[in-house]
């Protein structure tokens, strides 16, 4: 019951993902039950919208991975109650199996508020 995606995890943020050519893509509006200070979204749960999407790019094209690292650059504080576009691709892939990737948040109007990159290891299947 995947906290970032399972339509039955009651706390969960019940994302759907779509890829647009080579970017995967969701949206989100975020409450106030996802607030750190008032009225802006917890850094931590906008990491987990982050990782998630940057997973779903590889999980859409049937490679089981695992986040192994992840940096996050957060450059505008994510309001709640507003509706995000999340967005991942694909930078580089290293001996088949260390995928590089990187993702954004983009607030209504068109500025990035979070940028992240981060390294996602393949597993075998049997792992998950
Ligand atoms: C429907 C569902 C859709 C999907 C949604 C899921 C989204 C959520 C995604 C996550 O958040 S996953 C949760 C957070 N991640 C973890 O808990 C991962 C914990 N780590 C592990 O379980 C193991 O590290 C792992 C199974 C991934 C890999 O273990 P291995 O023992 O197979 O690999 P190993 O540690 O030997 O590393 C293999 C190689 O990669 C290298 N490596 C490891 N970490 C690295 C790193 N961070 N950067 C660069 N290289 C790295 C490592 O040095 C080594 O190089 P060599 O082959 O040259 O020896």
């Amino acid at each position: 019951m995947c906290f970032g995606c399972s339509p039955a995890n009651p706390i969960g943020l019940k994302l759907k993902f779509k890829m647009d050519g080579d970017i995967c893509r969701t949206e989100f509006e975020a409450g106030e039950e996802h607030q750190g200070w008032n009225g802006y979204m917890h850094g931590g749960l906008i990491a987990a919208l982050l990782d998630e999407t940057m997973a779903w790019w590889l999980w859409l094209k049937d490679i089981s991975i695992m986040t192994v690292e992840m940096n996050t650059r957060y450059s505008i504080g994510v309001p709640i109650k507003t509706r995000l576009v999340v967005e991942s691709w694909c930078e580089e892939v290293k001996r088949d199996r260390l995928y590089l990737m990187a993702g954004r948040i983009i607030l209504p109007g068109g500025k990035t508020a979070v940028k992240a990159t981060a390294k996602f290891m393949k597993i075998d299947p049997a792992q998950i």
